[in-house]
């Protein structure tokens, strides 16, 4: 039988309890996958944890998923999700990778330094509006901030309902004020460019050494995946925590929704303007570009708006084409193998 209250704290919810037939509730399991590794995942239940195979028949799984298992242990079925972390598989042509699932917040971490960008924020934040879950924009390493305010007006002009937080990643008072997502079964994950500080802040928030600060590494340029093993862990708080370490090149793929309500303000005024393939550059009665005259709207903002719908489009119509291309040729190589079979046997 099912012990609901030990499963919410893994982060089991009401909308996937009411996935479950009267049958499944008898006859089946609830398991999280809280790590994935090459032979297959780590998962965890009422009874404790479980190691299970990859199995051909299983569909794509990743860190976050909720699956049911039969009483023997094997794959039942995958429940569906809440929301989906995935990018373009940095090395393939053709696959979207899995991230992570069933994510409640996102921890956008970007310190106050040299790396603060916003259009590398905005980037991020298509990402997760894309995946259906709430950003918090964490500035980390404000201990070697003169002037935090600098940035956090900057932050405020691209969307006022940003959550905004400044945090001293190594100081656990400084840190407490994100305790409020990381409680009772909910899951974090934590993105940002590499150095800004995520692990050390995630140990912090875990008051342990849980995870490697610096160190694991994905080489995205030539697909190598040395130590791609992600692990949700669950902390003193009870929540539980993603830490992403291969996030460092990240193209948006099958994104359109996600840039959209990244910069739904650039949306909005575009339903302004005057011809409904407006280009925004000269074009008569233009909103945007009034827009930006009278000082309401940064150049900047629509570049980088325009060059992420243009990343995610051409992103998607290569996957698309790729696949297209391996399932022709796949067809081809099979008809030739049938045909040579056949004359085989005609000879
Ligand atoms: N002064 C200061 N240093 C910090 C802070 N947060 C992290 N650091 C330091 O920054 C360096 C990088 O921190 P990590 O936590 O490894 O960064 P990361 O984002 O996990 O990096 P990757 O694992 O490469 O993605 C370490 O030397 C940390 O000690 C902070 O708030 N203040
Ligand atoms: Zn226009």
């Amino acid at each position: 039988m099912h012990d609901f209250s030990k499963l919410s704290q893994l982060g089991w919810r009401t909308h996937f309890q009411q996935q479950l037939s009267l049958q499944e509730l008898e006859t089946q399991q609830a398991y999280r996958v809280i790590a994935q590794h090459r032979s297959g995942y780590q998962l965890a239940g009422v009874s404790g944890e479980y190691h299970l195979a990859i199995g051909h028949s299983m569909p794509l799984i990743t860190v976050g998923d909720w699956l049911l298992l039969n009483n023997d242990m094997s794959f039942y079925r995958l429940l569906k999700r809440t929301s989906l972390f995935s990018r373009k598989a940095p090395g393939s042509k053709l696959d979207t990778q899995l991230i992570a699932a069933n994510v409640d917040t996102a921890f956008i971490v970007c310190s106050l330094n040299y790396d603060f960008n916003l259009g590398r924020i905005e980037r991020y934040l298509s990402l997760v509006n894309q995946a259906n879950v709430e950003p918090v924009l964490v500035l980390s390493k404000l201990d070697v901030c003169t002037d935090p305010d600098i940035y956090i007006d900057q932050l405020k002009q691209l969307n006022s309902n940003l959550i905004i937080e400044q945090v001293n990643g190594l100081d656990a008072s400084s840190t407490s004020v994100l305790q409020p997502w990381c409680k009772d079964g909910q899951t974090v994950v934590f993105i940002g460019s590499s150095g800004v500080g995520k692990s050390t802040l995630a140990n912090t928030l875990a008051n342990s050494e849980t995870f490697a600060t610096g160190g694991i590494r994905e080489d995205d340029s030539k697909g190598r995946h040395t130590t791609t093993s992600r692990a949700l862990k669950q902390i003193a708080l009870g929540g539980l925590l993603l830490d992403t370490p291969g996030m460092r090149e990240l193209q948006l793929t099958d994104c359109e929704h996600g840039v959209s309500s990244t910069f739904d303000d650039i949306q909005k005024l575009e339903q302004q303007c005057r011809f409904n393939n407006c280009q925004h550059q000269n074009q008569p009665g233009c909103a945007v570009t009034a827009a930006i005259e009278a000082g309401e709207l940064e150049p900047r903002r629509l570049l980088n708006y325009q060059k992420l719908l243009r990343e995610q489009a051409n992103n998607t119509a290569s996957l698309a084409e790729k696949r297209a291309h391996f399932k022709s040729q796949t067809k081809m190589y099979r008809n030739i193998q049938t045909e040579s079979r056949k004359r085989k046997k005609n000879n």
